[in-house]
């Protein structure tokens, strides 16, 4: 079953045309890599389907439905969730309170069922333990945690993630890979901006690349690396060429999901 499909969307900040025309298909289940130079427009793109960002032209549907007049709490309540570059929790509100928030306002749950999904949220990301800790006392990977956390404290059915895994060492990433797949596998489609290529094909099964509002490459990880141009505008700009080999040689996304 299709979860996404937009239809030749456009979307300009003023004269700035940042997505011409573009098109794209997920399917429920998907667990999806988004690259691309920056200033590609993927944060806009995610903006668009999660309805921060109205679209100029074009459609968007969700499960068959058109959500194109939809403001961004609706589509919540639809099961849209994403998370943000730079993390936004309450700082001054606990762990918990920060979850509930997200259940209650972002999912539009009352009662014993916003507390349950909060509960259930920091319990899938290993922060039971920390639920009546303030969130300023996180470390990094603990507010990416949270990040997740007041996510799929919503229940989406479609999570957007635009580059968690940043500003992480090499085994925080692992940790928060793992994360990821199990959400994956609990039946939730993954969108996921994310400039560490490397540890994005270690577990997508599918690689987006945009380039000027525009999708480039679209397929398995492995093969879209392989497409000279992909490897010269993207890789080329970031890795060295033999780092960019591992990196084609890691796609195919079997180390975390074993
Ligand atoms: N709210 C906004 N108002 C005006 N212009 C914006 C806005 N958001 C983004 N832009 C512009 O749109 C273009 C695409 O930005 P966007 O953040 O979508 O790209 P990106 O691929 O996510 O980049 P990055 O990898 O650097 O995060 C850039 O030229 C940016 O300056």
């Amino acid at each position: 079953m299709m979860i996404l499909e937009m239809g030749d969307i456009r979307k300009a900040y003023g004269k700035n045309v940042v997505i011409p025309g573009l098109s794209l298909t997920v399917n429920e289940g998907e667990f999806v890599g988004v690259i691309g130079p920056n200033g590609a427009g993927k944060s806009t793109l995610f903006g668009v389907i999660s309805g921060e960002h109205v679209a100029d032209s074009g459609s968007i549907q969700m499960a068959g439905e058109d959500i194109s007049g939809l403001d961004a709490a609706a589509r919540c309540h639809r099961g849209i969730a994403r998370t943000f570059q730079i993390p936004q929790p309450f700082l001054g509100l606990s762990v918990y309170e920060n979850t509930l928030v997200s259940a209650t306002f972002g999912a539009g749950l009352h009662g014993d069922e916003a507390r349950e999904s909060a509960r259930a949220a920091l319990l899938k990301t290993g922060l039971l333990k920390l639920a009546n800790n303030g969130a300023d006392s996180l470390t990094l990977l603990q507010r990416k945690r949270l990040e997740l956390a007041r996510a799929i404290a919503t229940q989406p059915r479609l999570l957007l993630l635009d580059e968690v895994a940043g500003g992480l060492t090499d085994a925080e990433v692992g940790e928060l890979l793992e994360l990821i797949v199990s959400i994956n596998q609990s039946g939730v489609t993954v969108l996921w901006i994310e400039h560490l290529v490397h540890a994005l094909v270690s577990v997508a099964e599918r690689l987006v690349v945009l380039a000027e509002g525009r999708i480039v490459a679209d397929g398995i990880p492995k093969e879209v690396l392989d497409v000279p141009a992909v490897r010269e505008t993207y890789l080329g700009s970031d890795l060295e060429d033999e780092e960019a080999d591992a990196v084609v040689a890691q796609a195919g996304g079997d180390d975390v999901r074993g």
